[in-house]
């Protein structure tokens, strides 16, 4: 059997509160480590664990490496290969009412809120890219 492990990615977004509001700023996330990856921007997230669902981790990485409390709204639809055996699969998702605002704590060292005419202006990890323009697509056929 193929081993295969999934990294689940938020494309968090702010804005009117329903989530994945077309128009919302998309946050982005420079990772700080390891060496190859330093310095390029990602959707932040990391690895489900064994028995984990995949929102659940979603939530659960959100609040380690943010400090926020978050939800999940939207699976984007497609899954996207990482160095193997990951496979990245991204999730649409909002801060919940109370929530810190993110703060980079862990992996990253730093964030930025990034509004629709901006969202190419960072160096996105190339596996990324392809995910980022998903998410905007569903979000925007959501606000249609
Ligand atoms: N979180 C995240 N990781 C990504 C993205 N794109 C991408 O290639 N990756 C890679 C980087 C890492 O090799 C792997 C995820 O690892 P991670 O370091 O974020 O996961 P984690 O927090 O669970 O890490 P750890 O337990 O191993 O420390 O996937 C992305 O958009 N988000």
């Amino acid at each position: 059997m193929t081993t295969r492990i999934v990294v689940v990615g938020a494309a968090l977004f702010d804005g009117d509160g329903n989530g994945g509001s077309a128009g919302g700023r998309l946050l982005a996330a420079r990772r700080s480590a390891p060496p190859e990856l330093a310095g390029r921007w990602e959707l932040p997230g990391g690895k489900v664990e064994p028995g984990e669902r995949p929102d659940a981790a979603l939530v659960r990485e959100l609040r380690e490496e943010l400090g926020v409390d978050a939800e999940t709204v939207e699976r984007v639809p497609g899954e996207w290969p990482l160095k193997p055996p990951y496979v990245l699969q991204v999730w649409t998702a909002r801060l919940l009412p109370g929530s810190a605002e993110p703060a980079p704590l862990e992996d990253h060292d730093e964030l930025r809120w990034l509004a629709p005419a901006d969202i190419w202006t960072v160096d996105w990890l190339d596996q990324d890219v392809p995910a980022v323009r998903e998410a905007l697509a569903l979000v925007e056929a959501g606000a249609r």
